[in-house]
């Protein structure tokens, strides 16, 4: 849809050399990474909205807040709290959704265009244009692009993967079939390869979900001899924070046919592409291959272990204000130790540490990719200033905290089974209980309507959304064939 930005068109059209490509862009990478965003305006907004709600930018540089956006909902990362701001973003503002049939793509097959609602190539750009393009998809750029225009911001977000493990095995406990047969999550990272077999049903869910979900090819399975997985050292939290700007490079010229289709699609040119079929898929210039070429694409990839210092990231690149990003955490299962760093290793038992470490080996791509956003982010932060943000993450969390207490009966999430409003009742799945929010009684109505959207969970938004973006058509009678009266 719409003619492809010169930058994009270069990701899906690239150099000859895949080789010279990654040298080169290593380089220019790091100058376009560090790169601010556009300058931040403050929009009106409804009463519970503050009006005092500090700028990101000062107040005499404005820019456009930018509306069309390409988010990759990637699985059990902290996802859904995203999406709600989205949800909440695009209402508020009329924007139109690009939405699923039901709540996803055709997932865990690649995105397909013709998965859209309403979605119709074939009117000759007549076609109302999507804004956000955001619910749980296997990325695939190049029929994202049949959607969403080339210059929309691409975001995602990323988790650590012993964090998501966890809250991946008591979540698809019953639809992987490796997490099915083991007893629990220490006896399947003890030995993986006795419960785990790729190709299995669900048991994508099972190892590198973030890989699988970006939409990356996958190494060939070498047979693993016992003993050979050997779990990365822990990294030191310092360096996992706050590394130098090694940020990722830019390889805006990798071609991402290539990569997803790695044999057929660079079959013309294999005499002069570098494909990552020629290269050994386990290596690690495959992962940083792959790495760049996400890159290329991804504007912005938050971590969900820095949430909130993502947020303000995120309302800086997209020109946002505070309030546009503040929203209550969603999806979150009951009896999980949410303060519990894997990062920092901080008050892990020794088990858990073990567990961990076995953790982010077995997702050993995902532990790469991992390393990789988290330094890009902390490079930016760098970037936009530790104090400056520093004191956004601290304002934002007094508004978080200030709504909760406004608009939530106990000022925080509930068990599910006290949530007696279908409205609001999140979507149970998995052994452990989804939290979700009651609202408190009493809210004006101004006030009720937007608290009623922070506590929505995201598949009864999604069908608030595609009920507004698809009204039902009203049947007029039909004509009776009885003559109308004088
Ligand atoms: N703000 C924030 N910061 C950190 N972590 C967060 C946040 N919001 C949600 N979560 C945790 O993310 C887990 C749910 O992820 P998703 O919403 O991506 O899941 S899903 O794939 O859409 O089902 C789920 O993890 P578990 O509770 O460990 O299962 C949430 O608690």
């Amino acid at each position: 849809m719409g003619p492809l930005s010169p930058a994009r068109t270069l990701r899906l059209w690239g150099p000859r050399s895949l080789g010279v490509a990654l040298g080169v862009f290593m380089t220019i990478g790091f100058a376009l990474q560090l790169l601010g965003g556009p300058f931040q305006r403050r929009l009106p907004g409804p009463q519970l909205r503050q009006p005092s709600a500090p700028s990101l930018r000062p107040a005499l540089l404005s820019c456009a807040p930018r509306q069309r956006l390409v988010f990759l909902k990637t699985h059990k990362s902290g996802s859904s709290s995203v999406l709600s701001l989205l949800h909440r973003y695009g209402d508020r503002h009329g924007l139109r959704f690009a939405l699923p049939a039901r709540y996803q793509f055709g997932y865990p097959r690649l995105f397909q265009a013709s998965r859209v609602k309403g979605y119709r190539p074939q009117t000759g750009g007549t076609q109302l244009p999507f804004h956000i393009l955001c619910h749980h998809m296997r990325f695939n750029l190049k029929e994202v692009l049949q959607v969403m225009p080339s210059d929309s911001f691409f975001f995602s977000i990323v988790r650590d993967p012993a964090a998501l493990a966890r809250s991946a095995f008591s979540y698809y406990k019953s639809t992987s079939s490796a997490f099915r047969k083991s007893p629990s999550l220490a006896a399947f990272l003890a030995n993986p390869r006795a419960f785990y077999r790729p190709g299995a049903r669900g048991d994508h869910y099972a190892r590198n979900l973030l890989w699988f979900d970006f939409g990356l090819p996958f190494p060939p399975e070498k047979r693993a001899k016992r003993g050979s997985l050997h779990p990365p050292r822990d990294p030191d939290p310092r360096q996992l924070q706050v590394l130098p700007s090694g940020a990722g490079p830019r390889a805006q010229t990798l071609n991402p046919n290539a990569l997803i289709h790695p044999v057929s699609t660079v079959a013309d040119h294999r005499s002069q592409i570098s494909s990552p079929a020629s290269f050994d898929l386990g290596s690690s210039s495959f992962i940083q291959w792959g790495l760049a070429w996400l890159d290329s694409v991804f504007d912005l990839v938050m971590v969900a272990e820095y949430f909130d210092e993502s947020l303000v990231l995120l309302a800086d690149a997209l020109c946002w204000g505070l309030d546009d990003v503040v929203g209550f955490m969603h999806n979150a299962q009951a009896g999980r130790k949410q303060g519990l760093s894997t990062v920092s290793n901080s008050g892990l038992t020794a088990e858990d540490r073990q567990l961990t470490a076995r953790a982010r080996a077995w997702n050993n791509l995902d532990w790469a990719l991992y390393v990789h956003f988290n330094r890009s982010l902390w490079a930016r932060i760098e970037k936009y200033g530790q104090r400056r943000l520093q004191t956004a993450v601290a304002e934002l969390r007094a508004r978080r905290e200030a709504l909760a207490k406004h608009c939530l009966a106990g000022g925080e999430a509930s068990d599910p089974k006290y949530i007696t409003d279908r409205r609001f009742r999140p979507f149970q799945f998995g052994s452990a209980k989804v939290l979700g929010y009651i609202l408190r009684s009493g809210l004006s109505p101004q006030d009720q309507e937007e608290c009623e959207r922070l506590a929505t969970p995201e598949l009864q938004y999604k069908d608030k959304l595609d009920a507004k973006q698809f009204p039902p058509t009203v049947s007029l009678p039909l004509k009776t064939s009885r003559p109308l009266s004088p």
